[in-house]
Order: C-alpha cells, then sequence, then structure tokens
C-alpha cells in the first residue's frame, strides 16, 4: 500500500522505503580485540558489567571489578588468550569460526530459499556489535529479522542476555523490523545427531578406544540454578542424549561444568576436579568433548586441550583427545541453517517450493 501513494505523490525529499528482505542474525558471546592488557580489560570490563553474567550489588561489584579483578584478569586472561590467538588474521578462534558459519548458512539459506536473505553475525560483547549488525540488515532491507543465539542450552547470562541487547537496539529504532528470536536446542535430534556423529567420527580416527568420554560444559554459579535457570537440567539431558545415541553405558559418559569463576560455589562435579579423579581411580584413556559450545573458544582450546590434557597426563592418565565442536564443519552449519529455516516458517516459501520456482524461472 505505502508503495502504491509513493508512486502517486512521494514528495521529492521523501526517503526511499526500503526493500523488503529477511535477516538471519547469528549472535555469540563476544571475544577481546587483542590479547594485550587494554583490549583484554575492555572486553571483560563488558562483559563482567553485565548483570545478567554477575548479579551482586552492583555498586559493591563495580568497586571490586575496577580495582582488583580489572587491574589482574586482563593480563593473566590475556596469556591464555595468546596461546590459541589466530595470528594469521589476529583475532580470535571464537570470531574466525562464527564469521565462517555465518557465510556458509548464508550460501545455504539462499540456495533453500532464495536470494532476500541476508545472514550476518554479531557479538554480544565487543564487535562486530549487535546494534550495528541489526542498523546493517535494515539498511539492507530487512523488515523482518531472525535472532539465532548459538547456544544450544539456554541460560540467562548467555540466551538471554544475547537477546536483551537486541531488543535494546530495537528500542531506539523509529521503524523496527519484525523480530523472531530462536529458542535453545539442546535435546533437538538433528543437533544430539550432529554431535554424537562427530564424536564417533573423531574417535574412529585413533588408535585407542576411550574409557571414558567426558561431555563439559560452561558453568554457571549454582544460585542460578536455584533461582530457576534451566541451564543445568538441559545441560544433562544433552549429555544423556548423546550418550543414548552413541550406545555408551551411563557410567562411560560423565557430565560435568568447567570455567568456574570467582569464590562462590558453581554447578557440580567441576572439569578439572572430574580429569583429575578418573586419573587418580586408574583411568588411562579419556576423552572430552563440549557440546555446550557452538564455536572452539579459550575455554575449550586452552581450558579443556591443554590445561585438561596436562592435569590428566600429571596424574597419570596416558591417553588424552579433545573432540572439537561443530564449528563451520558442514554438520555444524547445516544443524545452525536447519534451525533457522524451522524457525523462518511462514516468512519464506519451504525450500522445496522456493527451488521449484527458481527452476521454473531458469526454464523461462
Ligand atoms: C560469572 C562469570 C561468568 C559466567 C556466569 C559465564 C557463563 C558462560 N560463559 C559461556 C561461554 C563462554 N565464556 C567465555 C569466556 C569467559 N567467561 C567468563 C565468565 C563467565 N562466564 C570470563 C571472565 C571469560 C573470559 C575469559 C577469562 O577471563 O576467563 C567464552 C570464551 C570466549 C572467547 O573469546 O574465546 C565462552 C564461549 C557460557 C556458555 C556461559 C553460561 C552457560
Ligand atoms: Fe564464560
Ligand atoms: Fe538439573
Amino acid at each position: 500500500m505505502a508503495e502504491v501513494i509513493h508512486q502517486v505523490d512521494k514528495p521529492a525529499d521523501h526517503p526511499e522505503p526500503p526493500r523488503h528482505k529477511l535477516g538471519v542474525l547469528l549472535l555469540n558471546l563476544g571475544t577481546p580485540e587483542g590479547t594485550d592488557y587494554f583490549s583484554m580489560r575492555r572486553y571483560l570490563k563488558e562483559f563482567l558489567s553485565d548483570r545478567r553474567v554477575i548479579d551482586y550489588n552492583p555498586i559493591f561489584w563495580q568497586l571490586l571489578l575496577n580495582t582488583v579483578i580489572l587491574t589482574t584478569r586482563p593480563k593473566k586472561s590475556g596469556r591464555a588468550y595468546h596461546t590459541i590467538w589466530n595470528h594469521d588474521q589476529n583475532e580470535s578462534p571464537l570470531k574466525t569460526i562464527t564469521r565462517d558459519q555465518a557465510q556458509q548458512v548464508h550460501d545455504i539459506l539462499t540456495e533453500r530459499h532464495g536470494e532476500d536473505i541476508v545472514v550476518d553475525w554479531a557479538m554480544r560483547y565487543g564487535y562486530p556489535r549487535t546494534d550495528d549488525a541489526i542498523r546493517d540488515l535494515q539498511d539492507k532491507g530487512c523488515t523482518r529479522i531472525l535472532l539465532l543465539a548459538l547456544y544450544p542450552q539456554y541460560s540467562a547470562p548467555t540466551t538471554a542476555t544475547a537477546y536483551d541487547h537486541a531488543f535494546r537496539t530495537l528500542m531506539k529504532l523509529r521503524w523496527q523490523p519484525t523480530i523472531r528470536t530462536a529458542p535453545c536446542y539442546h535435546d533437538e535430534p538433528r543437533y544430539i545427531d550432529a554431535v554424537s556423529e562427530s564424536i564417533r567420527e573423531h574417535l574412529a580416527q585413533l588408535d585407542w578406544t576411550p574409557e571414558v568420554l567426558i561431555t563439559s560444559f560452561h558453568g554457571l554459579p549454582k544460585r542460578y540454578l536455584l533461582n530457576g535457570d534451566p541451564y543445568h537440567c538441559q545441560c544433562a539431558k544433552t549429555s544423556r542424549l548423546i550418550r543414548e545415541r552413541l550406545g555408551w553405558s551411563p557410567d562411560s559418559v560423565k557430565l560435568s561444568f568447567q570455567s568456574r569463576f570467582g569464590p562462590e560455589e558453581w554447578l557440580k562435579p567441576y572439569t578439572d576436579e572430574l580429569i583429575e579423579e578418573l586419573a587418580k581411580q586408574g583411568v588411562k584413556r579419556l576423552a572430552i568433548a563440549a557440546p555446550g559450545f557452538s564455536a572452539d573458544c579459550l575455554e575449550t582450546l586452552e581450558e579443556l586441550n591443554v590445561q585438561g590434557r596436562e592435569a590428566f597426563e600429571a596424574a597419570g592418565g596416558e591417553h588424552f583427545t579433545y573432540i572439537p565442536c561443530l564449528n563451520a564443519s558442514d554438520r555444524g552449519v547445516r544443524l545452525i541453517a536447519d534451525l533457522a529455516s524451522r524457525e523462518l516458517s511462514g516468512w519464506v516459501a519451504p525450500a522445496e517450493s522456493a527451488a521449484a520456482e527458481r527452476a521454473l524461472a531458469m526454464a523461462g
């Protein structure tokens, strides 16, 4: 209707109405721009000031954060990031992988649903910024946007804050796009299959068989579970479904939580303690997967594959393997594209009819 009016009496200085396109915005956590003290400090300050992540009294917390934590942590974390940094592209692996995922998801979705889909990616902390990405999608004509947080398990400090952040941008827009948010996918059969198959494939390449597989998830303060966050239960279900899909016994697949921060009790068992305990109990061959991370990052490449390996070997373990995340593998990007296609339902023609339309158009 608006377009018809414009043809008749659009004033000369009237802004051009946008072409209607669909946006898919992949959202991930965020990562520092460099491993130096100031880059690390900027990243940690934004991250650790998020009240979805740390919900202590803000006056007390900001005092502690700015006087103690941001003095020491940037150096320590910067050293850890340096060991896994993508020096070719001068960025962290999380950024490289998320960009690759978005590029390949774009290719799959345009193949399935046509050219009017724009796929972009953004971070909750740091760059590329979520607000810039939303404005950019609008500038490209996206009047409908699907936000897809790349966290299989829902938690307030990840999924909720990613969507909160996008909504804060919408609050500032005169003409808001229509928004959908993709749900978590912790028990989605496509996800369980993709992770299980990648584990199976990885283990098949070894000349040894693990006695135990640890499925390690990022931790949370236990208090968040007690206050109603479903993350713990979703991780437990993911771990069980992977075990069932692999056909392993309950004793051979363990659930654990890593990356503790601060003195509070976090979800247990702790991954570092479990690794050591297993080695001390006589387990010699250990595999670790991190199904809660859609992309490899500091917490998997350094904490699991470096620190975890060293701890296992120091406690008497002999064979250790870290199974990479789905990343931008065919399985990984197809999973994200499938989740997006499902959530775009009603906004796009189903894949088969879009393909048929293109074939008809080509046939002339
Ligand atoms: C109270 C602090 C933290 C909570 C709660 C938390 C939850 C949480 N985090 C992820 C995923 C990632 N976290 C990453 C790094 C990271 N996490 C925290 C703290 C909390 N996370 C810190 C301080 C850091 C920075 C590194 C460090 O100084 O230790 C990353 C890696 C990012 C990268 O650049 O590689 C990811 C991914 C989840 C899924 C989660 C809750 C479920
Ligand atoms: Fe974290
Ligand atoms: Fe639970």
